[in-house]
């Protein structure tokens, strides 16, 4: 017998993968500037590090907004805060930014962050407001040679099980963007008719099968079923789309979740509301041959901005506008997935 076969056998410790697979445990991603090697790494696969978020069309907008040093400006979705540093920079440490967001918890992280790499409150003020308040910040600012708005929700909010945003991951029906304000998505569910959930489903999202899965719901919560998690949301919508035959079935819920859960949102935060607000607001807080920049991620948003920038210009409050939407280039959407569904739209104060 040789010596190697007499040693006995060392079971391998199990392989658990590269990344760690709870959110908690992702304690690389979620102290980006300490581990920028974990960090750059994951970018480069085409995903986005928890606790970050990937700014879309950096470029594109800087190349529009064309700020000056000693200009200031409005960055309504402050999110990770990486389109309002790639604006700050261009300050050159000359001017100021304002910046809102409702989302508590993100924007002290994002405060933080930005001022540990020196643009503290000298250069930028963030206020926790809804961006439909645009006309009070102006007012403050004695109005804006640039605006940005970003809509949406950020990876952060998205990534985190908490929150409730997505359908991948079991978390409480939330929903919210601010969380210390209205009602949770399970909360409107539990009170919501079908025909008012059908309508929402339709007008929110498109949903195809609006009726079928509004009757669902509501059926369940009626028997005393709350839907209070974003597993039990899916698993309703996937026994109701059972009838769909197999090998369409798995794409059709994935599709379908994707669009409930995008219309709950949009309903619970009042998105097209706030919008509509700050859409109207929005010529009164530019300064003449002030730019403003939109970026939306679905058809009801772009179709809103699309309308309001039009009519704007049509009644000669604006120079000039967006004909076209501005998409963002094949290069980036490969590298951050969450680009693909981007539309850009701007327009110039006369
Ligand atoms: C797509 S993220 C912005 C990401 C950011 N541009 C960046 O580069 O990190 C959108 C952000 O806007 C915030 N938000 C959405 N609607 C809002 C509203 N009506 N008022 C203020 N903030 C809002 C969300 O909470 C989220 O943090």
């Amino acid at each position: 017998m040789t010596q190697e076969s007499q040693t006995p056998h060392k079971r391998r410790v199990r392989y658990k993968g590269k990344y760690p697979r709870k959110f908690e445990e992702k304690y690389k991603e979620l102290q980006p500037e300490k581990y920028q090697d974990t960090v750059q790494h994951v970018i480069q696969k085409g995903n986005t590090p928890a606790g970050m978020h990937i700014s879309i069309m950096v470029n594109e907008i800087l190349d529009f907004l064309q700020i000056q040093p000693g200009q200031t400006g409005f960055d309504a979705t402050l999110g990770y805060g990486g389109h309002t540093k790639a604006m700050l920079k261009c300050l050159k440490g000359q001017g100021h930014i304002y910046a809102t967001d409702v989302d508590h918890e993100e924007a002290a992280k994002t405060k933080k962050r930005l001022e540990e790499q020196g643009f503290g409150e000298d250069l930028l003020t963030i206020r926790l407001q809804n961006f439909c308040t645009i006309d009070q910040i102006a007012k403050d600012a004695g109005g804006f040679d640039f605006i940005l708005a970003d809509l949406g929700v950020s990876s952060m909010q998205i990534d985190n099980p908490k929150r409730g945003f997505s359908f991948k991951t079991d978390g409480p029906l939330d929903l919210r963007l601010n969380q210390e304000a209205g009602i949770s998505a399970a909360q409107r569910l539990d009170t919501i008719t079908k025909e008012e959930l059908a309508g929402m489903l339709e007008e929110n999202a498109d949903e195809p099968y609006c009726e079928e899965i509004a009757k669902a719901i509501t059926d369940e919560v009626r028997k005393g079923n709350h839907i209070d998690t974003t597993f039990k949301l899916r698993q309703v919508i996937e026994k109701t789309l059972s009838f769909i035959p197999e090998k369409d079935r798995k794409e059709t819920v994935k599709k379908t979740c994707q669009r409930t859960f995008q219309a709950l949102r949009i309903d619970v935060n009042n998105e097209f509301e706030v919008l509509y607000e700050f859409m109207e607001k929005l010529p009164g807080a530019l300064k003449p041959g002030g730019r403003a920049a939109i970026l939306t991620f679905h058809s009801g948003e772009d179709k809103l901005v699309k309308r309001a920038l039009k009519e704007g210009y049509k009644a000669g409050i604006y120079e000039d506008y967006s004909r076209d939407v501005v998409r963002p280039s094949a290069k980036e959407c490969a590298g951050n997935p969450r680009a693909h569904s981007t539309k850009m739209r701007w327009a110039v104060k006369r």
